[in-house]
């Protein structure tokens, strides 16, 4: 599907963008006679913000290679979602996560014996994590950043010098590489990013931690994908399981949960150094030429359990 030219056009059609971000000078996307303005490559505080051609691959693999880097990735695979998705997750990981450099595949899952057996790439291994099924997704999502914190983090501290945490429901479909990495490194929502500001879906609740004052947000960051140095990912952690447990006692739940409290801790607490453009985790819907990893089919019917009707928490 084609982006809506109109919103382009109005609003992104100059060297400054309507958030105050410089355009990048070699991103333009030609379709039949009309010309695209460019996408931006640098955020207002002066992050990267990496697009296919802002970058040179080989250049990335050769510095990181030369510092020895190591690459931690982490998924929870829970209750369903490990027959659905994990398979596909891992085999495409296998391909195109990082293929130059070494790699830790940390799997959070509650059935470490059904965990699919994958061909493994030299370089690559893979760490199984068990975690405990909860009874509704909602906390399956949220308590994520608990065990990211807790079991994860002490062991990618010793072992990697980033890492990534991403959902089980998308598929690697090109080269995800070093050029990606970065200390705090945020991935922007594919689904939001032609839209107006206005119409994020931000936590708009002043009691929830997780509440974002409408002027302050610049982007609208997708939970399904954040990395950075095992640092920086123990304090985000930390901070955004205190936030959603302070609102639990609160009896709040915030609008998109995890992704909720994420979005305060990179608007209003720590700027992302890097960010990553849509093409890094793409909606399927958005019009780009290049993509690198994308949705996979939703199946909530399927994938997740019926919320339970007593309010039960984890
Ligand atoms: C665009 C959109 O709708 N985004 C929201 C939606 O993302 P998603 O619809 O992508 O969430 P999701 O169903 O993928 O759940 C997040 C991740 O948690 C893990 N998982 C979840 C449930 C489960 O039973 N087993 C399991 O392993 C798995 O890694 C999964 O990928 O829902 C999330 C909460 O869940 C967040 O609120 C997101 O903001
Ligand atoms: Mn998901």
């Amino acid at each position: 599907m084609l982006p809506t030219l109109s919103i382009l056009l109005e609003e992104d059609c100059s060297s400054t963008n309507r958030r105050g971000i410089h355009l990048h000078d070699k991103w333009l996307i030609n379709i039949g006679a009309i010309c695209f303005p460019k996408e931006p490559s640098v955020t207002s505080w002066g992050a990267p913000i990496v697009w296919e051609g802002t970058f040179d691959p080989e250049e990335e693999n050769l510095l990181h290679r030369a510092h020895g880097t190591v690459v931690g990735l982490s998924v929870f695979a829970v209750g369903k979602y490990l027959d659905s998705y994990l398979e596909d997750f891992l085999d495409s990981a296998n391909r195109f996560f990082m293929p130059g450099l070494p790699c830790i595949v940390y799997i959070l899952t509650d059935r470490p014996l059904d965990v699919p057996r994958i061909h493994k790439r030299y370089g690559m291994s893979i760490t199984t994590l068990q975690v405990t099924n909860r009874a509704r997704w909602q906390d399956i999502s949220m308590m994520r950043m608990m065990d990211l914190r807790d079991l994860v983090l002490p062991l990618a501290h010793d072992q990697v010098d980033y890492l990534f945490c991403m959902d089980v429901d998308q598929i690697f479909t090109s080269n995800y590489g070093p050029e990606a990495l970065g200390d705090l490194v945020a991935q922007l929502h594919s689904g939001y990013y032609l839209a107006n500001r206005k119409k994020y879906p931000l936590e708009r609740n002043p009691l929830s931690v997780a509440f974002i004052p409408p002027w302050k947000s610049t982007f609208y960051y997708h939970g399904a994908v954040f990395g950075g140095k095992p640092t920086h990912l123990a304090n985000l952690t930390s901070r955004c399981l205190e936030g959603i447990l302070e609102d639990k006692k609160r009896g709040i739940e915030a609008i998109w949960h995890d992704e909720s409290h994420l979005n305060r801790y990179l608007t209003l607490e720590h700027l992302p150094s890097k960010v990553l453009s849509p093409e890094y985790c793409w909606d399927n819907r958005l019009w780009l030429r290049y993509h690198k990893l994308s949705w996979a089919q939703k199946n909530y019917e399927k994938t997740r359990l019926i919320e339970p009707q007593d309010g039960s928490l984890p």
